[in-house]
């Protein structure tokens, strides 16, 4: 038997496991294998999307290990996402519909709406682009909670929640929704710490999900401030201390602020390796070190 991560509890009382498995550009043919590596290594949180377009190959490895008995489907914590050109209200249950077909399962255990911003709806679905930029639609997002909070309501999310909204886009949904978001997901890592954003969101009652908790080294584009936090020598140091790894220190120092981090990979020594964080703690000197990394390096901008 796998040894589980610890759970953390969600405002609406349900418990998600405080590392997940990222899947963004987790191509088809390597994420059914890694998906099932993750399970079998004990990862029981899998976070996804519809724009990820490989939500059929994570489900096909799920339906795979309940079948074989490995794990139980409520054992499991599965989280997709709305993408923008469904953030509209007449199409978030449909989008909702879809994913979980893509899937194969009967709920999703968290439905995030993907970012503020809704796209503009190009042929087939597809976004749009104007002069090179993604086109941004005008839609509130309050309209849009309105058809998320249904998918809770009608069983096909057991929890909702955001990704990407900032203090005052999160306040308007606490203020105006029926159902509360319980997760905030956004970029989070050491050189973005999001002390502020975290603390404000824990103050009511929103749990915020690290991305790219290893600052993304394969995002396609370049990185802005380098050394990357894995190639920092102050990372280094602090691992070395403990015997571990600089991923292993850096997704450790997200857990203890208070952060869920879903590194992705589809290495099978990485999973375990980005798994193996529960039986070591970071002193207060370690995390004042890390601490020292943060400079406000945003890698996902979203000037609109
Ligand atoms: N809500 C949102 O808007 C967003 C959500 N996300 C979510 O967050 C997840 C994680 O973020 P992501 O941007 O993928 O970046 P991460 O910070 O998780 O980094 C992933 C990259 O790091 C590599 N890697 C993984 N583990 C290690 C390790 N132990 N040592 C060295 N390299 C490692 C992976 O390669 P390899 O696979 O070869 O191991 C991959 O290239 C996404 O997959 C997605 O699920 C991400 C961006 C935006
Ligand atoms: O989840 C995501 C993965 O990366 C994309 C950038 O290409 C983001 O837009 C998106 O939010």
């Amino acid at each position: 038997m796998a040894t589980l991560a610890p759970t953390t509890r969600l405002s609406n009382g349900v418990h998600i496991p405080v590392i997940g498995l990222g899947t963004w550009q987790a191509a088809p043919g390597e994420v059914q294998r890694a998906v099932a590596h993750a399970i079998d290594v004990g990862y029981r949180h899998i976070d996804c999307a519809a724009y990820y377009r490989n939500e059929a190959e994570v489900g096909a490895a799920i339906r795979r290990k309940v079948d074989d008995g490995v794990v139980r489907r409520e054992e499991l914590f599965v989280t997709s996402k709305l993408w923008g050109t469904d953030h509209r209200p007449d199409r978030v249950l449909a989008a909702c519909a879809t994913s979980l077909r893509n899937f194969g399962l009967d709920y999703l255990d968290l439905y995030l709406v993907h970012s503020p911003m809704a796209l503009k709806v190009g042929q087939e679905g597809s976004d749009v682009e104007v002069e090179g930029a993604t086109a941004f639609d005008d839609v509130d997002f309050l309209e849009t909670w309105r058809s998320v909070e249904l998918c809770a309501e009608r069983g096909l999310a057991r929890s909702v929640g955001v990704s990407n909204f900032n203090s005052r886009q999160l306040d308007r949904v606490l203020e105006d929704g029926a159902v509360p978001p319980v997760v905030n997901q956004v970029e989070c890592h050491a050189h973005l710490n999001q002390k502020r954003l975290t603390a404000f969101c824990a103050d009511r009652g929103v749990l915020v999900t690290a991305y790219s908790p290893l600052a993304s080294p394969a995002r396609p584009w370049a990185a802005p401030a380098d050394p990357l936090p894995l190639r920092d020598p102050r990372v280094a140091a602090v691992a070395a201390r403990h015997g571990r790894t600089p991923a292993q220190v850096l997704l450790r120092y997200l857990i203890q602020l208070g952060t869920v981090p879903i590194p992705k990979s589809v290495s099978a020594s990485r999973i375990r390796e980005n798994f193996r964080i529960f039986d070591f703690q970071l002193s207060a000197a370690d995390v004042a070190a890390l601490d020292g990394l943060d400079c406000d390096g945003r890698l996902f901008v979203f000037p609109e």
